[in-house]
This record gives C-alpha cells, structure tokens and sequence, in this order.
C-alpha cells in the first residue's frame, strides 16, 4: 500500500436524521487514528474537517424526497475536489465520515483516476436507493446507487463525469437490510452481494478470498468503504442505523487482514460513527483498530 496518507474529516450529518454523527472524525482522531498509522510507518497528512454548510431550517425534502440536498451536494462536492487533489499527489485518501451519503464525493474524486475501479461496500445496508425508492428520504442510504448514476443529477453528474463505478465491479459484504427497490436492482445489475446468509454459510475467510480474486482480476484499483453499522451493534453500538446479526469484531479484523495482505486497497473510508449514540467511544475504538488491521498492524 502507498506510504503517504491524507487523513480527510468529513462532519458529515444532513445524509440521515440523527444528530451526532458530524462527531465521528473527531472521535476516531480521539481513539488515536492518526498515532496509530504513523506506527506502522504511514507518512499521514492530516488535512483536518471539510467544511458543513447547516441547512436553512426549512427542510425539507423538496427535491424528490431528498433531504438536505443542497447542503449534502455542497459538502460531498468540497469532499470531491479534496480527494481529487491528494490522489493528484499521489497519496492514499482515508476519508473519516460522518454519515454514509459522504460516499458521495468520495467516489466523484477516486474514480476519475481509474478506469474500473473496484469497491468493497462493508455494510448492514445496500445504499442502493434513489428519491423514488427511498423509505426514508435520507441520503444515506443512497450513494452506491449514485456511484451507478442512478438519484438526482446534482450528486450522480459531481465533477462532471458518470457513472463513477460499473455495477460489476462491486462488492457489498454483511448485507441483512435490503429495501424493495434495492433488491431490484442488484437483480437487475447483477450486483455481487455477501449477505449474512451467505457469510454464515461459506465463512468470512472464503467470502473475502473470492472478493479479493474476483476484483484483482478486473479492476485497476479497489476503494473499501466501511460502514460501522455492517458489524453487530453489540460490538459497534455507535451508529444510527443499527440491524441485529452483524459482522463480528473478529470477522471484520480478519476481513482488514486479508485485504492488508493481498494489497489491492488504493482508497478507503470509515463511516457512520456517532459517538452521541456510543457506549465511551468504543465504536470509533473499533473504528481504528480496524484501520490498524487494514495498513498492516501485525501480531508476528
Ligand atoms: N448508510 C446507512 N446507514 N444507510 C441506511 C439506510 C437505511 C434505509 N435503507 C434507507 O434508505 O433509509
Ligand atoms: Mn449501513
Ligand atoms: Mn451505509
């Protein structure tokens, strides 16, 4: 993995409803993210907190039952520019959200530098909805579809360019939350999914295996991004979406491990850390001991 790293915060909380989780950059820099991947010898930039604007008090889903739109396109919009740049630098971009619609922008910036990138969505949910199938109108729960090109146009055409990722090249792991329209279209995309079913069944070693060979084998860079709430609430309680049966504590080091080992990360992100919702940080504690799993923290 690149040796130089931009750490970029993004108090991200307009993308759902539940305040707090405009903190978890800042707690996951609390639990010692940055001393950590300075250890495993990582030249870490820290670029601090991209700028929020609050919305108007209006809102407000007045456009197609998104909420906050105008403020969430902003943020993710400055997130995109960032991202951009530090892979113009040549260095790996870890993105700490915030809420999953930071994704967003995320990908806007990765993706213009690679002709097939791969995504890893480590996730309860498929974030795969769009204004009309949207339950909730939260924005959250719909950047992957944007990635597809699929939503409103101010966040699929961000940076001028789409789709941002070819529906092949994904891979969600430690799905159990799956709207209607969701399941549409992965069975209409033939998106690759790892539910819980399929993880129980098969074992974490063998889902990760096949991830890794089968993204090795057609992409020219991987992003991973990690949402908290993919692992169970007993062992991430910090999050603001939480669904029982989750990825355990073990699973998911053993998850970072193996992406560590085959090497194949170019960007990644940690999502939907809300330490209002926490029990003493332990969620954004999680957060970063996978981070060391993931950049090569070793016990022999
Ligand atoms: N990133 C997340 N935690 N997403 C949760 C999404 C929940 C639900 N599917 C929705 O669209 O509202
Ligand atoms: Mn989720
Ligand atoms: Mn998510």
């Amino acid at each position: 993995m690149k040796k130089d790293m931009s750490i970029i915060g993004v108090p991200m909380d307009l993308g759902q409803n539940r305040r707090g989780v405009d903190m978890g950059p800042s707690a996951m820099r609390y639990a010692g993210a940055i001393e950590r991947l300075q250890r495993l010898q990582y030249n870490v930039s820290d670029l601090g907190d991209i700028p929020i604007n609050r919305p108007d008090g209006k809102d407000d889903k007045r456009d197609g039952n998104l909420r906050n739109l105008q403020q969430v396109a902003e943020g993710n919009q400055a997130l995109a520019e960032m991202v951009d740049q530090e892979i113009g630098k040549n260095r790996f971009p870890l993105i700490f959200g915030g809420d999953h619609s930071i994704a967003i922008g995320s990908l806007s910036g990765i993706a213009k530098h690679y002709k097939n990138l791969g995504v890893i969505w480590y996730d309860a949910h498929g974030d795969l909805n769009c204004g009309e199938t949207s339950p909730s109108g939260n924005i959250h729960g719909m950047p992957l579809a944007v990635s597809l090109g699929i939503g409103h146009e101010k966040l699929t055409n961000m940076l001028h360019y789409q789709p941002k990722v070819k529906p092949e090249n994904i891979v969600i792991v430690g799905a159990r939350s799956l709207d209607p329209g969701e399941r549409e279209l992965i069975r209409e995309k033939g998106i690759k999914v790892y539910t819980m079913h399929e993880i129980d069944r098969i074992g974490m070693t063998k889902v990760m295996q096949e991830t890794i060979d089968y993204l090795q084998e057609r992409t020219d860079g991987v992003h991973l991004s990690l949402d908290l709430d993919g692992l169970d609430p007993s062992e991430a309680p910090g999050v603001g979406t939480p669904v029982l049966g989750g990825l355990t504590y073990r699973e998911s080091h053993l998850a970072m491990e193996m992406l560590a080992e085959a090497d194949i990360l170019t960007s990644a992100e940690f999502v939907e850390v809300n330490p209002i919702l926490d029990d003493k940080n332990k969620t954004a504690t999680v957060a970063v001991g996978l981070m060391g799993s993931l950049f090569g923290e070793k016990l022999k």
